[in-house]
């Protein structure tokens, strides 16, 4: 079980939060973010989160040779350069708000020697397609946990105030909405929705995958570590790590989409507490991704029917947190009012 952020600095800012000079509750949900924040960060007023790092980990996944995906599974190697040189959209956005950002290759099926320390948590190449085989060996899931702690760790210990995680990997929504599945006993016809764009026919491949995997996995999957051994990725198995390791250092996440949200659906139930250390930034328009947030209670900032990942819809939703923690800490008190 993971400590729970601070209860008192929680209840401290609900309190100055109602007393300042507004109607009572009229910041609606601004006001659970600033509470949150300050439970986070135990201090109340809580601090607009200044040093804020994204982390984006790129995999490939062997099910995307299976019509899954309507673009081409090079595309995720060549992802990892566009964010290298900041000009995939997580780049445009994290230049305009101040946010580092580091792309790492854990599973892409290529060699990828640039940039610098791009392989330097690098699991191996693609993942096992989970329609007829496990993702990953039981030695290759420890390692990819193990890697995504370290990495959380490595932000961390680089000085980051909050968290983002993002992903970029051709097919990658599949095991993710299998994992959504089995965490929380919901069907293919359930979870799985259009990723990238496919057409109905690739919807069709795409349910029959899901549905194949789930069969596969069988009670295998209700063990959280089984399901991401049969049913994720080293990527997805990189970022469960990660969560877990942000979490249990006492440093906030904001979640993105499916990919966030299917780590987070299989960390919190790995680690107990982790979910209390993560706002929702975005509502995505998977289906997965709308079921996991609701199934672990978490109410994104934004509705925008994003659907691209990498961290793009966190990274929007920063200036709102931002701003959260602004109001409470700068804005007077009713009381205080020259009357
Ligand atoms: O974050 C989301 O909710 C989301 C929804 C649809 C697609 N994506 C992104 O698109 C890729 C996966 O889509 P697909 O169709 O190839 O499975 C991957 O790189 C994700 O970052 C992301
Ligand atoms: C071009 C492209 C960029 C992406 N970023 C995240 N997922 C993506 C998928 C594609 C196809």
């Amino acid at each position: 079980m993971i400590a729970p952020p601070s209860r008192a600095a929680e209840q401290a800012a609900r309190t100055r939060l109602a007393a300042l000079a507004k109607p009572l509750g009229a910041l609606g949900r601004v006001e659970d973010l600033a509470a949150w924040l300050a439970g986070c960060q135990d201090s109340c007023p809580p601090r607009p989160p200044e040093r804020v790092r994204l982390t984006v980990l790129a995999g490939d996944h062997g099910i995307a040779a299976k019509g899954v995906s309507a673009y081409p599974p090079q595309v995720t190697a060549a992802m990892v350069h566009a964010f290298a040189s900041g000009t995939a959209a997580a780049g445009v956005l994290a230049r305009q708000h101040g946010v580092a950002l580091r792309v790492l290759d854990i599973a892409v099926d290529a060699d990828l020697d640039t940039p610098a320390g791009v392989g330097a948590h690098k699991i191996r190449r693609s993942s096992g397609s989970i329609d007829v085989e496990d993702a990953l060996t039981a030695a290759e899931l420890d390692a990819a946990l193990l890697a995504g702690r370290a990495i959380a760790r490595e932000e961390i210990e680089a000085g980051a105030d909050l968290l983002i995680l993002g992903d970029m990997g051709i097919g990658n929504t599949t095991p993710e909405a299998a994992l959504i599945a089995a965490t929380f006993g919901l069907t293919a016809d359930e979870v799985v929705g259009r990723g990238t764009g496919v057409d109905d026919a690739g919807l069709a491949r795409k349910t029959a995958a899901v549905a194949a995997a789930l069969a596969r996995a069988g009670d295998r999957a209700s063990d959280p570590r089984a399901r991401l051994q049969a049913l994720g990725s080293a990527d997805l198995a990189a970022g469960v790590g990660f969560l877990i390791a942000a979490a249990t250092a006492g440093v906030p996440v904001l979640l993105d989409g499916l990919a966030t949200l299917a780590e987070l659906s299989v960390a919190d139930e790995l680690a107990p507490g982790t979910a209390a250390w993560c706002a929702a930034g975005h509502r995505s328009t998977e289906p997965a991704q709308r079921l996991a947030l609701e199934k672990l209670g978490l109410l994104p900032v934004l509705d925008l029917d994003l659907r691209l990942g990498e961290g793009s819809g966190a990274l929007l939703a920063l200036p709102v947190l931002r701003s959260a923690a602004l109001l409470a800490g700068e804005m007077a008190l009713l009381s205080d009012l020259a009357g």
